[in-house]
């Protein structure tokens, strides 16, 4: 299986799971990215089984509009059953780094308002130690020379990701070199730097369960499993 047989497979396994879950009232949170985009096509056909979905990126909410799917404003739900998304590392505890969409802003608030965060992903995603895919850290324009010199001093190496400007009208930094030992503590660490918006590292809200595309089929994992 090639890698996007792998992402079809999981996105598919994510419908399988939410299935049983789902009621009229469900707000399900939907994240971004080419696993997320599978998974979005998937849920097309369960949508007279939930009510709607709070999406991580405006690629992502015109995605599931294009569906027939009501998207709404976070604001205006009382929080969210689930939230599917993919990763571009996961570790054993299922902390993840998130963002090489440049949607991670979004995907934290997102993560942080659900019961239940579903991280769908290929096993090339699976590391022993975060760090070997590049930080991704978004931060306000202004402080975007600041937030690199402290970085620096963190250790890591901060490539500014050209052209790219966010959702939130926001920069990336892609921190290289970083061998993340303390997810939590280096998490809490950049996100104190004047400047930053947020950073990549999801180890304050890790993922619930991760359903991995592996050769010999999905494994359902949780943490430290
Ligand atoms: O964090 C993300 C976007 O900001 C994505 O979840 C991550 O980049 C994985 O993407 P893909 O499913 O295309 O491999």
């Amino acid at each position: 299986m090639n890698q996007d047989q792998l992402k079809l497979a999981v996105a598919q396994a994510a419908l399988d799971y939410i299935a049983p879950k789902l009621a009229a009232n469900s707000v399900l949170g939907i994240g971004t990215g080419s696993t997320a985009n599978f998974f979005i096509d998937g849920l097309a056909a369960l949508k007279s089984q939930f009510k709607s979905a709070v999406a991580s990126s405006e690629a992502s909410a015109k995605r599931l509009r294009g569906h027939g799917i009501l998207v709404q404003d976070l604001n205006d739900t009382n929080g969210l059953d689930l939230y599917i998304d993919g990763a571009d590392e996961t570790n054993a505890n299922l902390e993840l780094i998130k963002g090489g969409g440049a949607a991670l802003t979004r995907e934290k608030i997102v993560a942080a308002a659900a019961k239940e965060f579903v991280c769908i992903a290929d096993e090339s995603k699976q590391v022993e130690t975060l760090g070997q895919f590049p930080l991704p850290v978004e931060v306000i324009p202004m402080a975007r020379e600041y937030v690199a010199r402290e970085l620096s001093r963190l250790g890591g190496t901060p490539i500014y990701r050209e052209g790219v400007i966010t959702d939130n009208g926001g920069l990336i930094l892609d921190v290289e070199g970083l061998s993340i030992t303390a997810p939590c503590e280096l998490e809490r660490q950049i996100n104190q730097i004047t400047g930053v918006i947020t950073n990549g590292l999801f180890a304050l809200r890790p993922a619930d369960i991760l359903l991995l595309g592996t050769a010999s089929g999905v494994k359902t994992l949780k943490a430290s499993d």
